[in-house]
């Protein structure tokens, strides 16, 4: 109340229609939700009888007719003043106000619930009478979508019994949310695992919609009737068949239910959609944030009665008991990974060939996990697909490639002079690569430069370099324009004739020369002063290789320059990286010329051949 006296108080009025207008646009996702707003009030109303007279009955019934709508419960019911209090008050609940640890108990809190049957109904009737005093007469409220209502004392004989009847009249146009199925259909979607009997009665037809108690409150005669229990009910609600079950029992956050692990690999940003009841009713299935993002590889059911809904009812409120209870369930998914690594390698293998993805995500903030990961998540390396743990007792200097395909260019000459690498271009892979020293000691790990690779390639003696000095003359001045130095090495296997050896600096360095070529004189000089004298490609000749020593022994330059370019382009491609326009055009004339010289030889011996 305003204490100013000049000024005349008044009190709000309120909108209905735009009330309404505004929860099923912008609150709720669909009328749907109208079922399981008067199912949560039965729920409530029974809760609430019970704590007064725990032998009070439970059994709420939905009637389907003509008519509309009509839900009964024996709950707590309404005295006239409550009706006024809380059914005519939009915002105020009877939950609310009750004792902290009572509201524990309620569905409902936001007192708005009931203006959701306004969605798809023009009037709404209650019919009530209280059990919390048996003098209490029975009392009708009307209400109609425009905004008001009436309330009316019942005759004695009315209402005998505490309780509630909601009846809703439908819209015009919202006929299709009171065909039976759908009722039965929302009311079991909603309401399976509420603790009362709920059913739904429709041309002559009884219903049960709940299921109660959940499959995991049940008692069973051994460890795998529960087990098959549980992965029946997840593909009975999920739709797909789970590789394994985890249950959640974590009593402190009060969750209890189940994360299924997907059968296939999921794509970890369009993940975490879980099916989430509060109190035995369903908050959503396709709720966020309930587990660590890296858990992509679950889908959850559970129940709880600890985290709090949104005002819609949709989602969870992000607060510090969902954040505990996101630390408690994430615990326990990484629990039971442990478990399988101990006691069930079997099943870890079949788990890891279709998540090692989320394992390996997971793995990066977690040592423990990677440390018992690590003897089998399986890395690309130089000696095949093993794992880091045998990889690190066969070479204690970890060397690895932070690209696909620097790990290809040099991957069969690195495990050919005994140096071990790991292809550390896939996700997550270098950065769990970087991490094995502070698992693993006595391991170091280093980045593979093409300085390691060109120093472990035997230097070739004097003498045999000088008798290629006109082949490597020509070599390097035939690649020096395309930013490339020629070195001759030895080394195996000999059926490699050349490498192209490379570094992302000097890949960068060659694209910044040729936009410069290109540019006008402005850019021309901002991109020389950035000039860096970062390594150039290396082309290094074999001289194991029988081709290059034949290739050696050409006497004509024009042919020599063309057998250059084609070694030059073959170790190029053998790097599986994209060419640049200059490299195929080289490669193109390359063979051009190579194929003008081998018909001209064929000519020539046909030539001879007839002249003989
Ligand atoms: N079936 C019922 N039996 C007894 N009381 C009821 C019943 N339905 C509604 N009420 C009373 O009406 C009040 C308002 O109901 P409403 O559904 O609008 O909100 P709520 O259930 O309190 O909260 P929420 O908006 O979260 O659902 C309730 O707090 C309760 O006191």
């Amino acid at each position: 109340m305003l204490d100013d006296k000049s000024a005349k108080s008044h009190s709000f009025q309120v909108d209905l229609r735009g009330l309404v207008d505004l929860l099923s646009h912008h609150l709720y996702s669909s009328p749907r939700v109208y079922v399981r707003e008067l199912l949560q009030n039965a729920v409530d109303a029974v809760t609430a009888r019970r704590r007064i007279d725990p032998s009070a009955p439970t059994a709420i019934r939905i009637v389907v007719d003509q008519a509309g709508l009509r839900i009964d419960d024996p709950g707590i019911g309404l005295t006239e003043a409550d009706v006024h209090r809380f059914l005519a008050t939009i915002g105020r609940s009877s939950k609310r106000d009750d004792l902290e640890g009572a509201r524990r108990e309620f569905l409902g809190q936001f007192g708005i619930g009931l203006l959701a049957c306004f969605t798809v109904a023009e009037r709404i009737q209650v019919l009530t009478r209280s059990a919390t005093d048996p003098e209490e007469p029975g009392v009708e409220w009307l209400a109609a979508s425009d905004g008001t209502y009436s309330v009316r004392r019942l005759e004695p004989g009315e209402r005998a019994e505490p309780g509630t009847t909601v009846r809703l009249t439908p819209r015009a146009g919202a006929g299709r949310w009171f065909a039976p199925d759908l009722v039965s259909g929302l009311a079991r979607d909603f309401g399976s695992l509420l603790p009362y009997e709920v059913t739904v009665e429709a041309d002559g037809r009884t219903t049960r919609t709940t299921d109660s108690p959940p499959v995991w409150d049940r008692a069973y005669s051994s460890a795998a009737a529960r087990r098959s229990a549980l992965m029946e009910y997840g593909e009975r609600v999920l739709g797909f068949t789970a590789l394994d079950v985890i249950e959640f029992d974590v009593e402190l956050a009060g969750v209890r239910g189940a994360a299924y692990v997907l059968p296939q690999a999921a794509n970890p940003a369009g993940s975490g959609r879980h099916r989430v009841y509060l109190k035995g009713m369903l908050l959503s299935d396709v709720t966020t944030g309930l587990l660590p993002d890296w858990a992509f590889f679950v889908r959850c059911v559970i129940d709880t009665d600890t985290l709090r809904p949104t005002a819609s009812r949709e989602g969870l409120y992000e607060d510090e008991t969902l954040a505990a209870v996101r630390e408690a369930l994430g615990v326990r998914v990484r629990d039971w990974l442990t478990g399988l690594a101990a006691q069930e390698p079997g099943r870890l293998a079949a788990f890891l060939s279709v998540h090692s993805l989320g394992v390996k995500a997971l793995a990066r903030h977690d040592k423990d996990l990677f440390r018992i990961m690590l003897p089998y998540l399986a890395f690309e390396t130089t000696d095949g697909r093993v794992t880091l743990a045998e990889f690190a007792r066969k070479h204690p200097v970890v060397r690895v490639t932070s690209t696909v395909e620097e790990f290809r260019q040099i991957a069969t000459i690195a495990s050919a002079q005994g140096i071990g690498v790991v292809n550390g271009g896939y996700t997550y892979e270098s950065e769990l690569v970087s991490l094995l020293p502070e698992v693993v000691p006595g391991v170091t790990v280093e980045e593979l430069g093409t300085d390691v690779v060109t120093a472990a390639l035997d230097p070739v003696e004097g003498a045999a370099e000088l008798a290629m000095a006109g082949f490597l003359a020509t070599a390097r001045s035939t690649l020096d324009p395309l930013g490339c130095d020629v070195i001759l090495r030895a080394f195996f296997p000999a059926s490699v004739s050349a490498l192209h050896l490379d570094t992302r600096e000097a890949r960068n360095e060659r694209t910044r020369e040729e936009t410069a070529a290109e540019a006008d004189d402005l850019w021309a000089e901002i991109l020389g002063a950035l000039k860096s004298a970062e390594p150039r490609a290396q082309l290094v000749l074999n001289h194991r290789s029988p081709v290059v020593r034949r290739l050696a022994a050409i006497r004509d330059p024009a042919l020599l320059v063309s057998a250059v370019e084609a070694l030059y382009g073959q170790a190029l491609l053998m790097t599986h990286r994209p060419l640049r326009p200059v490299d195929t055009a080289l490669l193109n004339r390359a063979f051009d010329e190579l194929l003008g010289w081998a018909s001209q030889n064929v000519t020539e011996l046909a030539e001879e051949d007839g002249q003989a």
